[in-house]
Formats: structure tokens, C-alpha cells, sequence
């Protein structure tokens, strides 16, 4: 089915005590959930895919508006994430060969705040998932090899930039590294879905296409003209002892690597929402996120929308942030094509959903792996800027693998 074609959709009240989402997802499951909360996607209803390459987030923004202006919807909820919604996965560069792309399941289960909803396309015929907890199938232990860009190579890469860096062509450039593994045979990432939602439930555990992982950053969520973004940039490990964990907080908020580094990434994220709303707020200075992995220099923007741009808009506008590939946007985007070499694929892009009012949530594709064919690979990266050392880089992206390998462990 394709953007053109007309969709009949019914959401309908669950009423059910003590609901947990994460105990009924299908197998290959659509989802993006947050602290219990969130919408789970059971097969395909229609699939959308951009050809385009630098235009690809606006062109499918443009396809879903055709999409929802033809479909006929039922939503006796009214919630964010009920009535027609598509999950989506984005590429991270222009020159990916990764699809992009937006996907209306057939059903679609959702909680907020207590209260649970089915949405089913007109005609699905979907099994029962949402009757019954599942039990899920753990899965067999997966360890990691070297991918594309082994250690060694990501340390000469991190120097290379530090000497770009210094030579003023640019101030910061966020670089990867990848490693894969083979794909267990019947894999099921429920199991990984609900242990990284276990273990990580202030971030935004997504499964797209493939692509599934809990991101700590969010991109941007619309909400009734509402606009939120969570920016993230400066890390450090954390400690095993409360003491020495504290002094670690309070040395990344006093550190001027992260904090210049921070604020790259704030000011980038400020200048892009700004001709799309009528105010922007940041927090005047970052505070410490704690994740189990990790301590992040974190700043939460708002602002409001001006005019009626959706949630995909917007992220058009937004991706790449300072965060995730550097300053000046595009000097760091050619240096990561020409140092790191392989395509991140969606590492990095967007991926969330939208509604048919042009609201949604869409986090940074962090902290998380795809599966094709018959593999897995993931990917981490970190801000490199003039006072980056190679040995405390690698190590940083060592933490930011943590969730994914302690998941499929
Ligand atoms: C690039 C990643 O993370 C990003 C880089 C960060 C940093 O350099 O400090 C922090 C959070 C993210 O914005 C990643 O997780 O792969």
C-alpha cells in the first residue's frame, strides 16, 4: 500500500487492571516505550520509503500528510499515539544506503498514564497478543567482534580529528565505531525490548524495522504544539562507590571539554528550532543524568510551535545535531564520511512516531543495534573536540556499548 491509498482505522478503550505493555509485545514488534508507557506495533499495514537522499525525512513528512488526509479515523481515546500512527526508522547520512522509513501497523496496543487502547486497521486480521502476558524465548548469548572500524583504528581516527580540529576547520566532529555479531537463529528481541526497559527506564526503548535499542536522547516530541528535545553531550563512567560516583557528577559539570562540548550541542539545537517556534527555552546549565552506564551533561529545551509544522518537520530540520555529528553541521558530516569510511545506516538517525495531527516523539537512534539478514551490528560513538585523548575516547564508546552487549548477553 502506498501513501495514495485510503486507510479505515477504529482506536477502542482497553479496559484492563494492571496493564504492562512490555508483557505484550508480538514477535518482531513495533515499539517505542518509555517508562511503561508507549505504543506497540503489530505488523505492516502500509509501508512508506523515501528514494531521496538529503530530502528523505521531509519527503516521507509529505507522504504521511497524503497518507492521513485520505484515511478515515475513528479515535474514541484522543491520546498522543492513538488513532493512525507509523513507527520510523531514519538513515543517519544523506549518502546511506539504509531505507528510510515509516510503517503504519495493522495494530497497534498503547498505555499513557493508565489508561490502554487498541487501534486495528480495517480488515487486519491480527492475532491476540494484547489478551494474555507472553513469555518470552531468551535468547542465546550474543558477544560482539570487531566491526568495520575495530579499536585500534577508531584511536588514529579520534587523532586525525583532533589534528582537524586544531587546524580550525571545525570545532567538534562525533565519531563511531561498530562491531557485529551473527544473528542467533530465532532470535527475539522481546526479551532484550523488556531487560532494556528494565534496566534503563528513562530512556526511550524503540524497535523499528530491525532497529531497536534504549536511546537516553530525545530528538524532538510534539505535543500539541508543544515542542521538547533532550539534548546529551559530555560523559563520563560512572563509580562503583557513592562517593567517588558523585565526585565523578560533579567533575563532568566542572570539566570545559564537556561543557564546551555540551554547549555545541545545545546552541545547535537552539538555532534549528528557532524559526519554528515562538520561543525556545534551555536550561541555563546542564544537570547530571545518571544511567546505569553512564553520566551525561543533559539540557531539556521547550518551546512552541509557530505554525503548523509536524513532529517530522521539525526533526528535519533538526537532524544531525551537534551531538551526534559535530560543529559546523556540515564540515562534521564530511569529515565522519571521510574518516570513519562505512555507513552508519540508522546509528544516529532518527527513529519514533508520528500521529495524523502531525504530533509524535522521536528519539536519536543511540545505544542500540539493527538486525539484517543474518547479523547484528551496533554502534557507538562520542563527541570528539581540541582536548579529546584516543584511549579515553575508545574507553567512552566501551560504556556506550554496555547497554546493548549487557541486553543480548
Ligand atoms: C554518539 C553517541 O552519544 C552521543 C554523544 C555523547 C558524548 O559525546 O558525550 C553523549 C550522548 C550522545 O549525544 C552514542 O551513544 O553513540
Amino acid at each position: 500500500m502506498t501513501a495514495g491509498q485510503k486507510l479505515t482505522l477504529t482506536t477502542r478503550e482497553l479496559h484492563t487492571d494492571d496493564f504492562k505493555l512490555l508483557s505484550h509485545l508480538p514477535e518482531t514488534p513495533l515499539a517505542f516505550i518509555r517508562g511503561g508507557d508507549g505504543i506497540v506495533g503489530w505488523g505492516e499495514a502500509v509501508r512508506l520509503e523515501s528514494n531521496l537522499s538529503a530530502g528523505r525525512v521531509a519527503d516521507l513528512a509529505a507522504q504521511w500528510r497524503t497518507l492521513v488526509a485520505a484515511a478515515e479515523v475513528t479515535d474514541e481515546v484522543q491520546l498522543p499515539g492513538t488513532g493512525l500512527v507509523a513507527f520510523g526508522t531514519f538513515a543517519f547520512s544523506d549518502l546511506s544506503k539504509a531505507a528510510s522509513t515509516l510503517i503504519v501497523p495493522q495494530v497497534i496496543l498503547g498505555s499513557r498514564d493508565g489508561r490502554v487502547w487498541l487501534t486495528t486497521v480495517s480488515g487486519a486480521a491480527a492475532p491476540d497478543f494484547w489478551t494474555h502476558s507472553a513469555e518470552y524465548k531468551a535468547n542465546a548469548s550474543i558477544n560482539f567482534e570487531t566491526g568495520e572500524i575495530s579499536a585500534e583504528k577508531f584511536k588514529e581516527l579520534v587523532s586525525s580529528a583532533v589534528e582537524k580540529i586544531n587546524s580550525g576547520t571545525l570545532a567538534k566532529v562525533v565519531l563511531a565505531r561498530d562491531v557485529i555479531a551473527k544473528l542467533p537463529e530465532k532470535f527475539d528481541v522481546r526479551s532484550v525490548l523488556q531487560k532494556l526497559a528494565h534496566q534503563y527506564p528513562t530512556c526511550w526503548v524503540y524497535s523499528v524495522d530491525g532497529m531497536f535499542g534504549a536511546s537516553p536522547e530525545l530528538l524532538v516530541r510534539v505535543s500539541h504544539a508543544q515542542v521538547s528535545a533532550r539534548v546529551l553531550a559530555g560523559t563520563a563512567g560512572r563509580g562503583t562507590d557513592p562517593g567517588v560516583d558523585q565526585a565523578i557528577a560533579v567533575a563532568l559539570a566542572a570539566s570545559s571539554k564537556n561543557t564546551a562540548e555540551h554547549a555545541f550541542a545545545v546552541d545547535s539545537l537552539v538555532k534549528s528550532l528557532a524559526p519554528f517556534c515562538t520561543h525556545v527555552d534551555a536550561d541555563p546549565t546542564p544537570f547530571s543524568l545518571a544511567l546505569p552506564n553512564v553520566w551525561h551533561l543533559a539540557s531539556d529545551v521547550h518551546g512552541v510551535l509557530r505554525e503548523d509544522a509536524s513532529v517530522l518537520d521539525v526533526a528535519a530540520a533538526l537532524h544531525p545535531t551537534a551531538a551526534v555529528a559535530g560543529t559546523p553541521t556540515d564540515v562534521a558530516q564530511n569529515l565522519i564520511a571521510k574518516l570513519e569510511g562505512s555507513d552508519r545506516g540508522r546509528y544516529a538517525g532518527p527513529v519514533g512516531w508520528i500521529g495524523a495531527d502531525g504530533d509524535g516523539e522521536w528519539a536519536i537512534g543511540l545505544r542500540g543495534a539493527q538486525i539484517t539478514d543474518k547479523t547484528i551490528r551496533a554502534f557507538a560513538g562520542c563527541g570528539i573536540v581540541a582536548e579529546s585523548e584516543p584511549e579515553a575516547e575508545l574507553a567512552e564508546t566501551d560504556l556506550k556499548f554496555r547497554p546493548i552487549r549487557e541486553a543480548l548477553a
